[in-house]
C-alpha cells in the first residue's frame, strides 16, 4: 500500500527550492539503485520554479543528466516556439543548461510539428513514446488547479473518465489554451512517486478535498497517487485548510 505524505513550507519561494532539493537527491538515490532515472515534468508557475531552482543549485550536477529520461505529463498543442509550451519553459528553466542526452528528453508534439493540427493524433504518439520505452516513471511532478484539476485532466471531463488509453488529446480546456495532451490517470497511477506541488491559498480547498478523499471525478487531483509514494509539497497558503499536516520549523 503506497503512503500519503504530506510536508508544508513557510511560502511559494521555500516550497520551490526545497522541491528541487529533494529532486536532487531523489534522481541520485534512483540512478544509484537501477543506472538511471525517469522524472515527469509538469507545467505552471510552481513546477517551472522548481526547474529554475535546480538549474541554480549548486548540487545539480550530483545528477548525471546522461542517464536522465524526461517526459511531460501534459502539454499546451500550440507551436513550438509559443511561450505557452511547457516544454519551451522547462528549456529556458533548466534542460538548456545541463547535459541532457536529447534522445532521452520526450517531449510532446507541437501543433506546427509532425502532426500538424491533428491532436489526437499526437496524443496517440506519445502514447507510443510511453509504451515503446516501457516508461514505468520514477518521480512525477504534478501542479494542480484551485477547482482539483491536475495535468490536463479537469473535473467530469472526458479525460477523466478515460480508462483504457495512457494519453489523450483536451479540448475546450478550461485553463487556457484550450487544445492540450495530457497523461490519464491510469498512466499517471503507473508512477512509483508522485509529488504533487503546489502553492497559495487558491488551492488550499482542493488540497483539503483530495487528502480528505474526495472523488477523482470531482477532484482529479485525488486520482493522482503514486505506487510507491504520494507526498504532497505544499505552502502554507495551499495547506490552509488542512488540519493535520506535518509543518517545518518556521526561522
Ligand atoms: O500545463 C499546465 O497548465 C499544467 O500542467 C497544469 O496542470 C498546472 O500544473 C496547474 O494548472 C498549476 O499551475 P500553477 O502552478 O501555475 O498554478
Amino acid at each position: 500500500m503506497s503512503k500519503t505524505e504530506v510536508v508544508v513550507y513557510e511560502n511559494p519561494d521555500l516550497l520551490a527550492a526545497a522541491a528541487a532539493a529533494r529532486l536532487v537527491t531523489r534522481i541520485v538515490d534512483v540512478q544509484a539503485a537501477k543506472g538511471s532515472a525517469s522524472v515527469v515534468l509538469t507545467g505552471g508557475g510552481t513546477g517551472i520554479a522548481i526547474l529554475r531552482e535546480l538549474r541554480d543549485s549548486s548540487a545539480r550536477d550530483a545528477i548525471d543528466w546522461s542517464r536522465l529520461d524526461l517526459y511531460w505529463g501534459d502539454e499546451r498543442f500550440v507551436p513550438a516556439d509559443s511561450d505557452d509550451r511547457n516544454e519551451k519553459q522547462a528549456r529556458e528553466a533548466l534542460l538548456d543548461h545541463v547535459p541532457l542526452d536529447p534522445k532521452r528528453v520526450h517531449a510532446m508534439a507541437p501543433s506546427d510539428g509532425e502532426f500538424g493540427d491533428d491532436v489526437d493524433n499526437a496524443a496517440a504518439a506519445y502514447a507510443d513514446v510511453l509504451a515503446a520505452n516501457d516508461a514505468a516513471f520514477d518521480i512525477m511532478l504534478l501542479g494542480l488547479g484551485g477547482e482539483g484539476h491536475t495535468a490536463s485532466i479537469f473535473p467530469d471531463s472526458p479525460a477523466v473518465h478515460e480508462k483504457e488509453r495512457s494519453v489523450v488529446a483536451v479540448r475546450d480546456c478550461p485553463k487556457p489554451p484550450p487544445t492540450r495532451i495530457s497523461l490519464t490517470l491510469p498512466a499517471i497511477r503507473r508512477a512509483q512517486d508522485i509529488w504533487l506541488v503546489t502553492g497559495g491559498d487558491a488551492k488550499a480547498d482542493a488540497v483539503a478535498q483530495a487528502l480528505a478523499g474526495a472523488g477523482e471525478v470531482e477532484i482529479p487531483v485525488a486520482g493522482a497517487r503514486g505506487s510507491r509514494r504520494t507526498l504532497w509539497l505544499l505552502d502554507r497558503g495551499s495547506a490552509s485548510k488542512l488540519t493535520k499536516v506535518y509543518q517545518p520549523p518556521t526561522g
